[in-house]
């Protein structure tokens, strides 16, 4: 229909009113063309996540994971397809917009923290903050009480070389979450931490999970995945699996095709 009709009825959900899932995916295709052939890194990928659900999406390398987690925050454009956050489509967002966007309500976590290096823990959870508009004195309250949970307290004027990995993951969170956006997208927040480092990272997201916090978590790791809700198994750009977890560890095998038949 033209442009000023109503909110499009899109896929298989009947757009109820107040039907406003956290993120909402459609038919999202993504290739890369590097070098060689090219990847077919993400093809046709309908997904839904619900206000506070926490999502794993877990899959071999190569399978176009990272590809999917950077297509729902932005960071690259799918081929074709549409996503909405909150209800609302982000089809024509420019680059600019998708910035803003995000400062105010995704927070990503990487696996290689990307810190700013020559930023002290302090500047560098602040920053986003003062980006997004808040005063300093509003940036520097919730950076305190945040580095205070994450039990950073005392490593604000230290710098991320001078910090463990588990560390320099903690302060990469609370940099992450310090607007209180409502959606947490990670990818690989344990990849380059010890089994130690990766049971902080589990707790902390279990932790923010509890108070409301909506999460997609891209992870090779299956005790992170068994934190989540939710698993999608993610193969050859498509999703070959989306179970639910029961509540609680040890997550157990669901169904035939063995979602979490997992290897670290
Ligand atoms: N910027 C890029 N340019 C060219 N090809 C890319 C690019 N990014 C990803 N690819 C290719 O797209 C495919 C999917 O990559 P992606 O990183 O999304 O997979 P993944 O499941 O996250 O893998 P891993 O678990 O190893 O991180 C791969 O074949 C990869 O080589």
């Amino acid at each position: 229909m033209s442009d000023g009709s109503p909110p499009e009825r899109t896929g298989d959900t009947p757009a109820a009113p107040g039907d406003r899932p956290a993120l909402r995916a459609e038919a999202l295709t993504k290739t890369h063309h590097g070098e060689g052939a090219p990847a077919h890194a993400v093809r046709g990928v309908d997904l839904r996540v619900e206000r506070g659900e926490f999502v794993a999406v877990t899959g071999p390398s190569g399978a176009g994971k990272s590809t999917l987690l950077h297509l729902l925050g932005g960071l690259q454009r799918p081929d074709s397809g549409s996503i909405r956050l909150d209800g609302e489509p982000t089809d024509r967002w420019s680059e600019a917009r998708w910035a803003v966007e995000r400062r105010k309500r995704i927070g990503i976590v990487f696996q290689f923290f990307n810190l700013v290096s020559d930023l002290s823990v302090a500047d560098n959870v602040e920053l986003p903050a003062l980006l997004a508009g808040q005063t300093p004195r509003r940036a520097r309250a919730g950076r305190g009480e945040l580095l205070d949970e994450l039990g950073l307290t005392g490593k604000e004027r230290s710098m991320p070389g001078e910090l463990s990995g588990g560390e320099q993951q903690r302060v990469a969170l609370a940099r992450a979450l310090v607007n209180r956006p409502p959606l947490l997208l990670a990818d690989e927040p344990a990849g380059s931490l010890d089994s130690k480092g990766t049971r902080e990272v589990m707790r902390l997201l279990s932790r923010f999970h509890r108070r409301g916090q909506t999460i997609v978590l891209v992870t090779h790791d299956a005790r992170l995945a068994s934190a989540a809700d939710r698993v999608i198994s993610f193969f050859d750009g498509r999703i070959a699996d989306d179970a639910a977890l029961d509540s609680g560890p040890p997550p157990r095998r669901s169904g035939a095709s063995g979602v979490l038949e997992l290897r670290d």
